[in-house]
């Protein structure tokens, strides 16, 4: 034994209040008065500088360590409670009893002071020397570790739970938000579309390496100002309300059925055919009058007049908009209830 020989880490800073003869507090790492003089008397002291460390979390353990003197601070990492020993308490247990042991902390000496060590191989000395001491040992330690684990599984489920509760409250968070952001993009009256639907489809479509061809058709009410004068505001709203379900029961799943405001709305369809938009566009207009035929009194719907073209997915919307409004301008000028196309070649647009 060297200098720090079992005569001078016996000069341990004693813990307070502890008997020499009490059974230790099964929850705390203190030794009793005759455990530790066991240790001191078969374990090799060890100097240790405040900062040190002494292992690592991780690594393969074989040794145990009493504190003598100073105090050792123990970090479990992540969000863990790390803990700071004292004087007579004692860590690492598992690399003395199993040997090899993984350790679960980083042991850092937090001051000055003075350990004693205690090596896997010389487990069987300290049996042979005080088996009944040992026995109590290591039964005060088994608990020690399964208090310790049970704590740790304690803390676990409660993080479980945390994250869980958070988790929820993401996913209700996330539900809101798309409610939210399908609120803004939606027409209050009837559902379909509004202009910044509209605007974050173009903005979609615009993120195509090849957008698709499109076809437009401008629908607008005729003379749906006296609707609302005849018959109120509601009944005027049920009409539009009408016109969407028309525009809606037509529109396939890549098509954009829209209210631009008051009694203006429009239809986006993909294809590149004249043929199929004129086909949308008077199915538009049929309906309608379909409709009007069957209102007793109470007007279901009102005559619609429709401006279509084809647009050229180069362009911006507002050209689009513009060839469309064109023809649907020529279309009220003829009467409305009725269909017109957009003539002008595409390319001379
Ligand atoms: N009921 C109802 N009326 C609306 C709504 N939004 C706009 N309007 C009315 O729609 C009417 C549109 O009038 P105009 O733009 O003159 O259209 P119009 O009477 O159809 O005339 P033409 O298009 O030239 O045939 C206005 O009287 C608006 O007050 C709405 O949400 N509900």
């Amino acid at each position: 034994m060297t200098r720090d020989s079992a005569a001078s880490i016996q000069t341990r800073d004693l813990n307070p209040g502890k008997s020499s003869t009490a059974p230790a507090d099964v929850a705390t790492a203190v030794l009793t008065e005759a455990e530790y003089e066991l240790f001191a008397e078969l374990g090799r002291p060890r100097r240790v500088e405040a900062g040190q460390l002494l292992f690592r979390r991780g690594e393969l353990g074989t040794t145990m360590f009493v504190i003598a003197r100073g105090v050792v601070d123990l970090d479990f990492g992540e969000d863990l409670v790390g803990k700071r020993l004292g004087p007579s308490e004692f860590f690492g247990e598992l690399g003395l009893l199993i040997g090899d042991h993984v350790r679960s902390a980083d042991a850092i000496a937090a001051s000055d002071g003075l350990l004693i060590e205690l090596r896997h191989e010389e487990f069987q000395r300290l049996v042979d020397r005080d088996p009944g001491l040992i026995s109590y040992f290591l039964r005060r330690a088994i608990l020690r570790v399964v208090l310790n684990e049970q704590s740790l599984i304690r803390r676990l489920r409660r993080r479980n739970e945390e994250l869980q509760s958070a988790l929820d409250s993401l996913y209700a968070a996330t539900h809101q938000l798309n409610q939210t952001e399908e609120l803004i993009r939606t027409d209050d009256l009837t559902d379909l579309y509004n202009r910044r639907g509209l605007t974050l489809h173009l903005q979609q479509y615009r993120t195509h390496a090849t957008p698709p061809a499109l076809g437009l058709l401008l629908v607008d009410c005729d003379r749906f100002k006296q609707v609302n004068d005849d018959h109120g505001h509601l009944v005027g709203d049920r009409v539009l309300q009408g016109v969407a379900n028309i525009l809606r029961s037509i529109a396939g799943p890549e098509d954009l059925a829209c209210r631009l405001g008051g009694d203006e709305f429009c239809l986006l369809v993909v294809t590149d055919q004249q043929d199929e938009v004129m086909r949308f566009a008077e199915f538009i207009v049929a309906t309608a009058q379909g409709l009007m035929q069957m209102s007793h009194g109470t007007p279901l719907m009102c005559p619609l007049s429709v401006g279509a073209c084809l647009v050229d997915p180069a362009k911006d919307w507002t050209d689009w908009y513009a060839r469309a409004d064109a023809a649907l301008y020529q279309a009220k000028r003829l009467g409305g209830n009725r269909v017109h196309w957009h003539d002008t070649e595409l390319t001379s647009a």
